[in-house]
C-alpha cells in the first residue's frame, strides 16, 4: 500500500479558502478595491465614514443616507460609566491594544444581543464598536499622560473628533486629511490574520463581539499591525540618516525582521503605499521642523537601502507609522489606530461570512511519537 504525503501549505500561504465581495488585490495592476472602488479613489474622494459604509452596506451612502448614518455614529459615541471605571483599572503599563480587548469582550458582556448573529444586529453592533473604540483609544492616550480624558464633540466629524480627544484642540486640515487617508487604506484588505481570525471565530457560530477580540489580538502581532508601532521604534533605534545603510547591513546580518517592509500578498510594493507615502511627505513638508526633515531623510534612507540590498517594499505600516508620530500621537497608540479603522473590514467579513458559513477547520499532518502505552511510574 502507497501512502501520499499532503501538500502542507505553511502559513496558508498561497491556499485560497472562500470568496469575498468586500476586496481585491488586483495582482496585475497592483491595486486595491473596496466593493469595486480603487483606494486611490475612495482616499482621494471620500470620507472615512462613507468608506465604513460603503464595506458594510456595499453601496456609498447618497447624501441623506451619509447624513443619517454619521447623526448614528455620533450619538453612539459616549461610553457609560461602567466601561469607563473598568478601563481606567486596567494597569498604566498594559499596551494600548490589551484595553481596546478588554473594551470590546467587555462590551459583549453588557449587550443584550450578543448572540443575535442576525445582518441587522451585526450593523448596529459593529456601527457602537467604529464610535466607541475611538473614545477608548483617546482616553487611554491622555491616562498614558496622566490627564483626564475629554469626551467626544458630535458636532465634529470622526477623524476631527478623535484629535480633539486626544488632545483638546483640532490640527491644521492637512493634518487631519492624512489621518482620513490612514483610515480609509487600513479599513480592509481580504484574508489578512486579524480578518480571518474573525472569520474563524465567527465561523463557530460565536457571536461578533468575540470575533473582534480575537482579530485585535491577532492584529497586535509586529507581523501584522504591530508593525506600525516597531518602525517607529526602529527609526529611533537607527537615529541618524547616515547610519541607515549600515544600521540595515547589520540587522540583516543578524537576521532580524525588518519592520514595515515585506508584505505575504504584494511582492511588487503595496499598492496602499504611494498615497500614504504622498500624505505623509505633506505632513514633513507642512511641519517646517528640522526633526521631522531629520526622521523624513532616514525614512527615504532605509527604504532606499532595503530595496537595493533585499529588493523589499515597505508595505502601509512603514508610512504610516512615520505619519502617526508626525501627528503627536504616542508610538503604542499607532496599532489601535488601525483598529479604529479595521473594525469596518473585521464586521464587513464577519456578515458576510455568517451570509455563507462553513466552519473553518484545516488538517495537520502529525509529526509526533507512534502510538505507545502509558509508562509504568505513570499509571
Ligand atoms: C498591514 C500589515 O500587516 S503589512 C505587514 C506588516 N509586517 C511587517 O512589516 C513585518 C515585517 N515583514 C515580514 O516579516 C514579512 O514580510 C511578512 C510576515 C509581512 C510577510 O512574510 P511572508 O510572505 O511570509 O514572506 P517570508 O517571511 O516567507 O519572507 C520571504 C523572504 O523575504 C524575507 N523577508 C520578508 N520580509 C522581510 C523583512 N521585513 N525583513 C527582512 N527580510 C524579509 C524573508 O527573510 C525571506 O527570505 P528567505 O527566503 O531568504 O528566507
Ligand atoms: O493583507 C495582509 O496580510 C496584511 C495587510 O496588509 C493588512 O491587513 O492591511
Amino acid at each position: 500500500m502507497t501512502t501520499t504525503t499532503p501538500e502542507i501549505h505553511r502559513g496558508l500561504a498561497g491556499v485560497v479558502v472562500d470568496t469575498t465581495a468586500i476586496s481585491t488585490v488586483i495582482q496585475e495592476t497592483n491595486s486595491l478595491t473596496y466593493r469595486g472602488y480603487a483606494v486611490q479613489d475612495l482616499a482621494a474622494h471620500c470620507s472615512f465614514e462613507e468608506v465604513a459604509y460603503l464595506l458594510w452596506y456595499g453601496e456609498l451612502p447618497d447624501t441623506q443616507q451619509l447624513h443619517e448614518f454619521r447623526a448614528r455614529e455620533r450619538a453612539l459615541r459616549p461610553l457609560d460609566r461602567t466601561t469607563a471605571e473598568l478601563l481606567a483599572r486596567l494597569p498604566e503599563t498594559c499596551h494600548p491594544m490589551d484595553v481596546l480587548r478588554t473594551a470590546v469582550s467587555f462590551f459583549g458582556s453588557e449587550d443584550p444581543t450578543e448572540d443575535d448573529g442576525s445582518t441587522a444586529a451585526n450593523h448596529a453592533k459593529s456601527l457602537a464598536l467604529l464610535a466607541k473604540l475611538p473614545v477608548v483609544a483617546a482616553a487611554d492616550h491622555r491616562r498614558r499622560q496622566g490627564l483626564a480624558p475629554i469626551q467626544p464633540d458630535p458636532s465634529l466629524g470622526y477623524a476631527e473628533n478623535f484629535f480633539h480627544m486626544c488632545f483638546g484642540a483640532l490640527p491644521s486640515p492637512e493634518v487631519v486629511r492624512c489621518f482620513e487617508i490612514s483610515l480609509i487604506l487600513y479599513a480592509e484588505h481580504s484574508f489578512n490574520a486579524s480578518t480571518f481570525t474573525a472569520r474563524v471565530v465567527t465561523s463557530t457560530l460565536s457571536d461578533l463581539y468575540s470575533a473582534v477580540t480575537a482579530a485585535i489580538g491577532a492584529l497586535k502581532g509586529p507581523l501584522h499591525g504591530g508593525a506600525n508601532e516597531a518602525v517607529m521604534h526602529m527609526l529611533n533605534e537607527i537615529g541618524d540618516p547616515q547610519w541607515a545603510e549600515k544600521w540595515l547591513d547589520e540587522a540583516l546580518a543578524d537576521k532580524r525582521r525588518i519592520m514595515g517592509f515585506g508584505h505575504r500578498v504584494y511582492k511588487h510594493g503595496d499598492s496602499r503605499v504611494p498615497i500614504m507615502q504622498e500624505a505623509t511627505d505633506l505632513l514633513v513638508t507642512s511641519a517646517d521642523d528640522a526633526d521631522a526633515a531629520r526622521l523624513a531623510a532616514l525614512h527615504s534612507a532605509l527604504r532606499h537601502a532595503m530595496l537595493s540590498r533585499k529588493g523589499i517594499h515597505p508595505n502601509l505600516d512603514y508610512p504610516a507609522g512615520l505619519a502617526y508620530h508626525l501627528m503627536g500621537f504616542d508610538i503604542p497608540t499607532f496599532t489601535p489606530l488601525f483598529v479604529m479603522s479595521r473594525i469596518t473590514g473585521w464586521t464587513a467579513h464577519i456578515t458576510e461570512q455568517l451570509e455563507h458559513n462553513s466552519l473553518i477547520r484545516p488538517l495537520g499532518v502529525y509529526n509526533g511519537p507512534g502510538q505507545r502505552a502509558v509508562p509504568a511510574h505513570a499509571r
